[in-house]
């Protein structure tokens, strides 16, 4: 039988900087604005099996886990006592789903800050933080051309009626001299995207601004994002941008897809469900985006991830109707997304956490990085205006990673 883990969380004095506490390249993260977890050391790794069922699955895994420790918890919040790292595939069918409970987790919100330890904790001696050198970009499976061609199919597809929204997506690759360390790439996503939250998850990293679902007790909250425009070069510029998106037809329609599909499936689960009327423009350092807040109370007691199963994949990122949009993707993506476009976060042992949708980011091994970004496609799409919103958004990772010297 496996030894009892006890999990300790005692209140702390304020520990400053919460990426710059991470001792060590593999470390976890969660944090907005200053605000969230990090976590180092493996005290459980939970892997979940692809399938119909695996929020399920995940759940009752963490259930056992979660059961089994002795909890002793001096605080009292979501996100204190013992919490799981989660980062799962875009595609249900997709290996590659993992959740991991660190032996150390430091977190600090709303004026209160808290440690918590699981198991024996060894001492982690700090490593430096070894920033990336002579990276140098490739274009994966689909380079530019390629990837218009699948934008044209997806059009054609689209002009047949079956679908309504599809969303592709493709990936780059970046190589360095030396591995990557997260902690490099986290501290400049939060420094540049301070709104957005900056993750990173057994070596998937990013800095994504779309919350898929918060749960604080039984209040849940989703922020929607879709529809694009770049950021203009002063701020009337700027405005006119942000003013063109909210009146595009093409970009209301490609949000309307994924905010409708959010405040439906979240009316089923949700007493006093609010969702803004109209989008309004979410501005980012790169991009702007228009955004749809939505928020409720859980009418029966459920857990994020019960939340998350009836969400994922929202046409954010795969498209409506989903099942048709799923195999248009499944074709037109061979090579898959691995964990980019799911959900990503953490998640508590009462059932609170975060989800995000894991956008702007990469899945990073050693010395390459794989960087993913997509779009959504609507009958109006133009093919070329898509790329270079890839372009677009390729570069809040391009900036964490840096530069090709070429
Ligand atoms: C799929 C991505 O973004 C989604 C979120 C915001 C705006 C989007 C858009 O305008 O296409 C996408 O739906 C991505 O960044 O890879």
């Amino acid at each position: 039988m496996a030894a009892t883990l006890i999990a300790r969380t005692v209140e702390i004095p304020d520990p400053g900087d919460l990426i710059a506490r991470i001792p060590i390249p593999s470390g976890l993260a969660w944090v907005r604005h200053g605000e969230g977890l990090v976590g180092w050391g493996e005290a459980a790794r939970v892997p979940v099996p692809p399938g119909a069922d695996r929020f399920g699955e995940a759940q009752e895994r963490l259930t056992d886990l979660f059961g089994r420790m002795e909890v002793e918890d001096g605080v009292g919040e979501p996100g204190s006592g013992p919490v799981a790292f989660c980062a799962f595939t875009f595609d249900l069918e997709a290996v590659g789903s993992i959740m991991i409970v660190p032996s150390t987790i430091l977190a600090r919100r709303s004026g209160r800050a808290w440690l918590t330890t699981v198991g024996v904790r060894p001492p982690t001696p700090a490593m430096p933080v070894r920033s990336p050198a002579g990276v140098t970009y490739e274009d994966d499976y689909a380079g530019a051309v390629d990837w218009m061609r699948c934008v044209e199919k997806a059009l054609a597809v689209l002009g047949g009626g079956r679908l309504g929204k599809v969303v592709l997506a493709r990936s780059l690759s970046a190589f360095a001299a030396e591995p990557f360390d997260a902690r490099a790439l986290l501290r400049r996503l939060a420094g540049r995207f301070p709104g957005c939250y900056a993750f990173a998850c057994d070596g998937l990293v990013g800095a994504t601004p779309e919350l898929l679902v918060r749960r604080t007790r039984d209040h849940v909250e989703s922020l929607v994002l879709a529809g694009t425009t770049r950021r203009g070069r002063d701020q009337e510029e700027d405005a006119a941008l942000a003013a063109a998106l909210v009146s595009s037809a093409k970009d209301r329609a490609e949000h309307a897809h994924a905010a409708d599909s959010v405040r439906n499936t979240l009316q089923k689960l949700c007493a006093d469900l609010h969702a803004d009327a109209d989008p309004h423009v979410l501005p980012l350092a790169n991009v702007q985006h228009l955004a749809t807040a939505i928020s409720g109370r859980l009418s029966a007691r459920r857990g994020i991830l019960d939340v998350a199963a009836a969400l994922h994949p929202t046409p954010a990122v795969c498209g409506t109707p989903p099942g048709p949009a799923m195999e248009l993707i499944r074709e037109l993506e061979p090579a898959g997304r691995n964990r980019y476009a799911g959900p990503v976060g953490w998640l508590d042992a009462a059932g609170n956490g975060e989800l995000g949708i894991a956008l702007r980011c990469a899945e990073v091994s050693g010395h390459q990085a794989r960087l993913y970004a997509g779009c959504g496609i609507v009958a109006e799409s133009d093919p070329a205006a898509e790329l270079a919103e890839t372009r677009l958004k390729f570069e809040a990772m391009q900036y964490a990673i840096g530069a090709d010297p070429r």
